[in-house]
Order: structure tokens, then C-alpha cells, then sequence
């Protein structure tokens, strides 16, 4: 097992791999992001060591969420970067955007909003998954741009998400499903006619929607990984059509 990778310039900037040609991330985007990667992976660590913290303190997950909720939406919020993160890293908008609005739309339109269901254990299941998923994801940007990525976290990046991505899609299925009956009976979020912009909105079928739309997205976004994961540990080369 290789301890470490030589892969840029290591000059204070970061050279990516573009179509066989290389492309250098200047001095400022290669600080930033060294930043950005180190704060978001001492966030999620922060919060698998409190979640973690909580249980053996309590020994039990109610209640979880709420004491971790601040440092969840804060973190996962700022994740809302990464989607600007696309204009300077060879990252996907399409499969970023996909997954950090869902990731939003778990945190405030689902979990936060619906105190009824915080204690579910498919909350517990799509926190945990999270966390794990990010700390690797995080530590692994970081170590490449350091020119130094440990094997293991490389291999953990890629195969992690093989049992961890189906995980996640089922807590979040499952607690979106805990959220129904809730949302049906209070008509919560939803717009009745008649009114003053003659629009209706069911928030209740909106949910089925998103359900319904897991269907065709989340194969998409598992494919995508399993097609990097062959290109990164494997070196296959893979060519990709423009988003
Ligand atoms: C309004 C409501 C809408 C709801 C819609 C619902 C639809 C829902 C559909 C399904 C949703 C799924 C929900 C998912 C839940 C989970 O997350 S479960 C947890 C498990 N998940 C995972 O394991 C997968 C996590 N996802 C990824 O890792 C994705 O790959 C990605 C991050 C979203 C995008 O990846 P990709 O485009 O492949 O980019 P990368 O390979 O990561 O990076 C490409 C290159 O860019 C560099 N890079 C990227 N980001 C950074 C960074 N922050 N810092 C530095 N560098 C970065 C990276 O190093 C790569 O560079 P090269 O090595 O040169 O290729």
C-alpha cells in the first residue's frame, strides 16, 4: 500500500488533468480550497465525534438530532459553495448541484421543518452516512491538494460510497416517507385556491414527487462514482459528456 501520491506542481499551485492536458489552479483558489476542505472536514468531524458523544452519554438516538442540528445546517449550508467550487475545479455542476440541493432539502425543508419526525431512525441512518462520506470526501480533497493523499483515504473515497450511497438514499427515502402523514394533516408548506395568485401548491405531492425522482437521479449520481472510482483506482480512461 502506497503511503503517498506525487501529482502537481507542488508549488503553491495545483495542476488538474483536463482532456490529457493540464490545467493550473492559481495560487488564491488552491489556499481557498485547502481552507474550505480543512473547515468542512473539522465540521463533519465535529459532528460525528458530538453524535457519537451523544449516544454513549444517553444511549439513545432521540434527541440527536437536535443537539446536533446547529453544526449540521451550518456545515451543510456551506456546502452550498461547491457548486461555485465547479468554475475553478473539474467537478461535475450537474451531479454537485443534484446532491447538494437534496442534501438542503434533507436539512431545512425536511428535518428542521418537521420537529415530528427528528427522531426517526433513518434521521440517525442518512447523519451517520453523511458524516462518514464527508470526512473521507474532505480529507481526500485536502491531502490531493497537499500532494501527499494517503492510499487508504483514496481507496476509502471510492469504495466507501458502494454501501454508503444506498444507505444514504434510504434514510432519506425513509424519513421523507415518516414526514408524509405530517405534512398531509397540517397542509404545511401548501397553497390552497382560492387566492390572491390563483396558484395551487401541494406540498404532501410534491414530496411523492422528489420520492418518484430518486428513481432516475440516484443511478445516475451512483454511476458517475462507480465510473471515477474505475478511473481513479483502476486508471481506466473514461471519457465524459459535457453537462
Ligand atoms: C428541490 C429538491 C430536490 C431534490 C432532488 C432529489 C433527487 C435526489 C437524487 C439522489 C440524491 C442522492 C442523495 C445522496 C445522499 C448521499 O450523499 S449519501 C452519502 C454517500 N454519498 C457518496 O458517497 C457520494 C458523494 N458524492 C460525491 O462524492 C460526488 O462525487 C460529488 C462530490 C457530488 C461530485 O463528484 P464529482 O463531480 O465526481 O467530483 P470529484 O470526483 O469529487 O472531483 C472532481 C475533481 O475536482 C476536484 N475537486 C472537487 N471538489 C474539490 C474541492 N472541494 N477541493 C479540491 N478539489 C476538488 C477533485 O479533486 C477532482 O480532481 P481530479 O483528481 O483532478 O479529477
Amino acid at each position: 500500500m502506497a503511503s503517498s501520491e506525487e501529482d502537481g506542481s507542488g508549488n503553491g499551485s495545483v495542476e488538474e488533468k483536463e482532456n490529457g492536458k493540464k490545467r493550473s489552479l492559481g495560487a488564491l483558489a488552491t489556499a481557498w480550497l485547502i481552507f474550505y476542505n480543512v473547515a468542512m472536514t473539522a465540521g463533519w468531524l465535529v459532528l460525528g465525534i458530538a453524535m457519537v458523544r451523544f449516544y454513549i452519554q444517553k444511549g439513545t438516538h432521540r434527541g440527536l438530532f437536535r443537539s446536533v442540528q446547529k453544526t449540521l445546517k451550518f456545515f451543510q449550508t456551506f456546502a452550498l459553495l461547491e457548486v461555485v467550487h465547479c468554475a475553478v475545479v473539474r467537478t461535475s455542476v450537474l451531479v454537485t448541484g443534484v446532491q447538494v440541493s437534496s442534501r438542503i432539502f434533507m436539512v431545512w425543508f425536511i428535518a428542521h421543518s418537521i420537529k415530528q419526525i427528528q427522531n426517526e431512525e433513518s434521521v440517525i441512518l442518512f447523519l451517520v452516512v453523511w458524516t462518514v462520506t464527508e470526512i473521507t470526501r474532505y480529507s481526500f480533497y485536502t491531502f490531493n491538494l497537499l500532494n501527499h493523499l494517503p492510499y487508504f483515504i483514496k481507496w476509502a473515497r471510492y469504495n466507501f460510497f458502494i454501501i454508503l450511497y444506498p444507505a444514504g438514499v434510504a434514510g432519506e427515502l425513509l424519513t421523507i416517507y415518516a414526514a408524509l402523514p405530517y405534512v398531509k394533516k397540517t397542509g404545511m408548506f401548501s397553497l390552497r385556491l382560492p387566492n390572491k395568485y390563483n396558484v395551487s401548491f401541494d406540498y404532501y405531492y410534491f414530496l411523492i414527487i422528489v420520492m418518484f425522482s430518486y428513481i432516475p437521479l440516484f443511478p445516475q449520481l451512483y454511476f458517475h462514482m462507480l465510473r471515477q472510482r474505475r478511473k481513479v483506482l483502476h486508471g481506466e480512461v473514461i471519457v465524459e459528456k459535457d453537462d
